[in-house]
């Protein structure tokens, strides 16, 4: 028996992340194995592209959520804003569920990405996705400098040379409990091998573990202190 999928949503939501994931789908098989020889050049060919967090890592994403009552999250690296759809949608929730106040911190360099993004929030809606979510358009290295809430929960979907540094960026406002996830930590472990190698350090201030989804999703709970500010 299949298993339900455990996204609450009206069907026009529902209908978008279809399209969405597909669309993804379709351009990352046509991209093939992506060897450039320049950063720029690198940015160049992945202007157009979502390179999406999968929808069972989505799902996934959202039930961790739900489970662990996140009501803020920083999402680093936005793209087209799919993954922040389900991460908006369970902040939501969280929200009503719990109180207080919450939201989607999401991060996007290129401004046509983030022009696109919240094109896509605008349609699922601002009552249960777009108001959830504050896009951070600029390097993320500067937009996630300041005003950052106390974070429950961080999704790493970005370019390898940025994740650590962005997790360090971060791990000062993260709550004990915290939970992070990065994608693609199997097929991508020679290029996070910085970053993996803090998140599984006996002392980093993590517990770890790889989860078995394509490709790989590492999950890390920080039990370091968050500091004031
Ligand atoms: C893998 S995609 C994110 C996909 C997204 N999480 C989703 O599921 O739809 C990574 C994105 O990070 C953006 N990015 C890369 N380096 C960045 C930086 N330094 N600051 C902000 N965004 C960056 C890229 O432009 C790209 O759109």
């Amino acid at each position: 028996m299949v298993s339900p999928n455990p996204v609450q949503a009206p069907p026009h939501i529902h209908a978008l992340l279809t399209r969405l994931h597909q669309e993804s789908t379709v351009q990352e098989e046509a991209l093939g194995p992506y060897l450039t020889t320049t950063p720029a050049a690198f940015d160049a060919l992945m202007r157009d592209k979502f390179i999406a967090l999968d929808e069972d890592k989505c799902r996934f994403t959202y039930q961790l959520a739900l489970a662990t009552g996140a009501r803020n999250i920083a999402e680093v690296g936005t793209s087209f804003g799919v993954s922040t759809i389900y991460l908006a949608l369970a902040v939501g929730r969280n929200v009503a569920r719990l109180g207080g106040e919450g939201r989607v911190i999401a991060t996007e360099k290129e401004s046509n990405k983030a022009a696109r993004a919240r094109a896509h929030w605008a349609e699922a809606g601002d009552e249960l996705v777009a108001r959830w979510i504050e896009l951070r358009e600029g390097d993320l290295l500067e937009t996630l400098r300041g005003d950052v809430p106390l974070l429950d929960m961080v999704l790493i979907d970005i370019w390898a040379p940025v994740a650590l540094p962005a997790l360090k960026l971060l791990e000062p406002r993260m709550r004990e409990g915290a939970v992070v996830l990065v994608d693609n930590s199997i097929s991508s472990a020679e290029r996070y091998k910085e970053l993996l190698a803090h998140l599984r350090s006996p002392t980093g201030g993590y517990t770890n573990l790889t989860l078995p989804y394509s490709k790989g999703l590492e999950m890390s709970v920080w039990h370091g202190a968050a500091t004031e500010g």
